[in-house]
Formats: C-alpha cells, structure tokens, sequence
C-alpha cells in the first residue's frame, strides 16, 4: 500500500484540534503563554493630564519668553500638588506627575530660571506643551490585547501598564515522553556501561515541546519490555495531553510503541509517511490524548518532531497550527531536489542569506546536529529566472 505523503499526515493530524481550556495565572508568570481571553485595561493611562518633562507647570495665557511665575508649589509623580494654579502663577513640576488643576503647559526647566519662588521663563520653549493628556495612550475598558495573542515581553508591558495582575491562559499541553529501548542510558552514563548509548533524542524532544508551548511533565526511558510499556501506557493516557513516544516504532522483533497501547481503544490519525528521515512516524488519539510515535533514530525523530509535534502543541496551545509551518522560501547555492519515493527533508544551516544543507544527512547521525537550524523543503525548491536556487525553509 502507498504511504500517505506529508500533506496528507498533516491534514489528518489538524483535524479536530481545540485549544485547551484556559486558566488564570499571574501575569509575571505569562511569558510565552497564549491568551485564551483578551486583556482590557483596568485604568486609563494617564489617569489624568500629566507632565512629559521636568520643568513648570504653567497657564499657557500666562506666559511669553521673558514673564516670571510664582512657584507656589511641587508636584511629583506620586505625589501631586493638591492645589488649583492661579493667574501668574506656576508649579514646579516633574516627569510623571499629575498637572495641578488651572495648569495647561509644561515649560522645560532647561528653558526656566529660578530666583527664590519665581521661575522666569526664557526665549525658545515652545512650541512643545509637554503634557500627556488624560486616557491619550488608552482608556479604563480598552482592548489591549486580543484572545490568542502570545505573551512576550512587549505583550507583558503593555498587560501591566493597564494594571493587569493575572491575565486568562489557555492551558499549556501536557507531555509525557517515553524513550523506548534497552540500549538507552542516561547521557552521561554510557562510557561506563558495554552495548547502551545515550539517549539523545529525549532531551532534545523535551526542548522542542518547551520551545512549542507545552510542559513536560514527565521524561521516562524504559527498556523494549513490553508489559513495562504497557503499565507506562495506563498510567499517561490518564494525565496527559500528548504522550512522545521515542523509537521502537518500525518493525522490528521488539518494536512495541504501537503495541503498548493495545489496552486503550487507540484511534489511528496516520501511521508511516512518505518523508525522508521519519517515515515510521505515526500518531493515534485515545480520547483527547494524542500519542506522538517518533522514529528512534535521531535524526528521524527530531525532523519529524519539527513536522509534526510542534504544529500540534502550537494548537493545542491555542495558536493557529500555521505558526509552527512557516515555510519561507531561501537561497540556495545548488538544487537541493533529490530522486526517491519519499519526499526529502533536508536538515540545514543558515549561512548568512543562504541556506545550505548539512553534508551528513544520515538518519541515526547526531554530529550534524551540531550546526543545523532547519528543514528545507527540497522538492519543493525553483530555479529563478537569474539562476539562483530558492527553497522553503522551517526555522528549528
Ligand atoms: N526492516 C525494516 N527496518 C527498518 C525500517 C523498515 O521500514 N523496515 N525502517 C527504518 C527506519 S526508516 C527508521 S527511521 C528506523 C526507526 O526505527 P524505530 O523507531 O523502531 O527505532 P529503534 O529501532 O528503536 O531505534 C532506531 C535507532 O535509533 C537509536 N535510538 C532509539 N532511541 C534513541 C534515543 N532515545 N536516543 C538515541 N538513539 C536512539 C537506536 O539505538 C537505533 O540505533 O527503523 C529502520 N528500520
Ligand atoms: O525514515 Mo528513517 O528515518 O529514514 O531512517
């Protein structure tokens, strides 16, 4: 039977996807997190009229290059002045703080002389009023920021600036990941130990879920036993969201990843893409849980987590599926195109404008990984009317 190619998988893979629900939190803990409600601003900002610069506050009527004002006070961001501005007079005043009532300009303090209480007020000080009128940056009720919006460090800002303390978080995706294989050691713990190898893949895995939005709450290696799997299996399809399934996912004498599942009712979304690393890639759902199998060599399993894995906690976190696939066309120094009956991913780094593909592409290789930054796209790559080579690229 003919695979399905990875459009296909990733059609399939995208059907019926709902964000997670959403849970209040604390805005200094929203980094990275994505909005399941909008945030609108509890106050208005300025709350009232307010001075943009050190200086004086002033009536504008009052005042031409030349006039003195009587000080009659101070107001400080704070800690304003409580009294009303008279004719001829004046209130020393500084950045942030309110405008005393009666007051309608500020004059720098750079253009100000002062002599006991008078402020006299020389040429140039225009034309600048140097106020920030009440609710001119946003109003109590405004939106600040939509439903769906990921939190950085602008979003968080301007969450606080309106007096924002816990904001509505679409819940981040549980993970569970399981590295299967008998070989597997901690790394760290292979020199000393005949026939195992470091399990590389899962901490890389790890990584890329956090990259993507998700939390792994729990990273188990186990050997290719397969009621140890199976009591896994029980236990994570109770509490996770996704489970990442590591290795054993051919067809080999002890290849269980499917088979540690046989418990549950799995409901297969696709098994074995045409792709070129990863084909034995496949994911089920049981219930709402979404069992990520990712092929055991290295390469294979981290190329089809970019593919795969990311698009889906992005949805599940409540981003648009799209924002993990931005495929942006590149240079290219030759066609990268390749023969073959699976669809090449070309693992690549990015050398200045171009892009160039590592020179191991070997799926069990790891030293490639050293420099690699992205996936081309090679069949789908087109030759411009100048000669060059461009070809879509996925940034890790
Ligand atoms: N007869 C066939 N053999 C294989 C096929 C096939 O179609 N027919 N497919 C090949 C392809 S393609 C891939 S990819 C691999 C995938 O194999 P598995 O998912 O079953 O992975 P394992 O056999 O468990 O391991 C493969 C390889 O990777 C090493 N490994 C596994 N887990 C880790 C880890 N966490 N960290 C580092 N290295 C890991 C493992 O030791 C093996 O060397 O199957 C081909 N075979
Ligand atoms: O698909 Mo496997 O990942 O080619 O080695």
């Amino acid at each position: 039977m003919a695979l399905i190619g990875y459009d296909e998988a990733l059609a399939l893979l995208s059907a019926g996807i709902e964000p997670l629900e959403g849970e209040t939190i604390a805005l200094a803990q929203a980094q990275g997190r994505v909005l399941a409600a909008p945030v609108t601003a509890r106050i208005s900002f300025p709350a009232g009229d307010a001075s943009a610069m050190d200086g004086i506050a002033v009536r504008d009527a009052d005042v031409t290059p030349g006039t003195a004002v009587r000080l009659i006070g101070t107001s400080y961001a704070g800690q304003p002045f409580s009294g009303t501005l008279g004719s001829g007079e004046g209130v020393r005043i500084f950045t942030g703080a309110l405008l005393p009532d009666g007051a309608d300009r500020v004059i720098m303090q750079e253009h100000v002389r002062f002599e006991d209480d008078l402020a006299h007020v020389g040429e140039g000080y225009g034309p600048g009023w140097h106020v920030r009128r009440a609710g001119e940056d946003f109003g109590k009720g405004d939106l600040l920021l939509p439903a769906g919006c990921l939190m950085g460090t602008g979003q968080l800002l301007c969450a606080a600036g309106g007096d924002v303390g816990e904001i509505m978080a679409v819940r981040r995706p549980r993970v569970r990941i399981l590295a299967t294989g008998s070989e597997l050691v901690e790394p760290g713990e292979a020199a000393a130990h005949a026939a195992t190898i470091p399990d590389s893949v899962s901490p890389a895995i790890a990584a890329l879920v956090c990259n993507w939005g998700g939390e792994v709450v729990d990273r188990t290696r186990l050997p290719d036993d397969l009621p140890a799997l199976a009591a896994w299996a029980g236990e994570a399809l109770a509490d996770a969201d996704v489970i990442v399934v590591t290795g054993g996912a051919s067809v080999g004498a002890r290849d269980f990843a499917q088979a540690m599942f046989a418990d549950a009712p799995l409901e297969p979304v696709f098994s074995k893409v045409a792709i070129k690393p990863g084909k034995p890639v496949w994911i089920a759902r049981s219930g709402k849980t979404r069992i990520v199998g990712l092929p055991g060599n290295p390469s294979s399993a981290l190329v089809t987590a970019r593919l795969f894995l990311a698009p889906l906690l992005a949805a599940l976190g409540g981003r648009p599926m799209a924002v993990a696939l931005d495929w942006q066309d590149r240079k290219v120094e030759a066609d990268p195109r390749q023969d073959g009956d699976r669809e090449v991913f070309l693992i690549a780094e990015t050398v200045g404008g171009t892009v160039r593909p590592v020179s191991r592409q070997n799926s069990g290789g790891q030293s490639q990984w050293a420099l690699a930054n992205c996936l081309l796209r090679s069949a789908r790559s087109r030759q411009d009317s100048d000669g060059t080579w461009k070809v879509p690229c996925l940034p890790f």
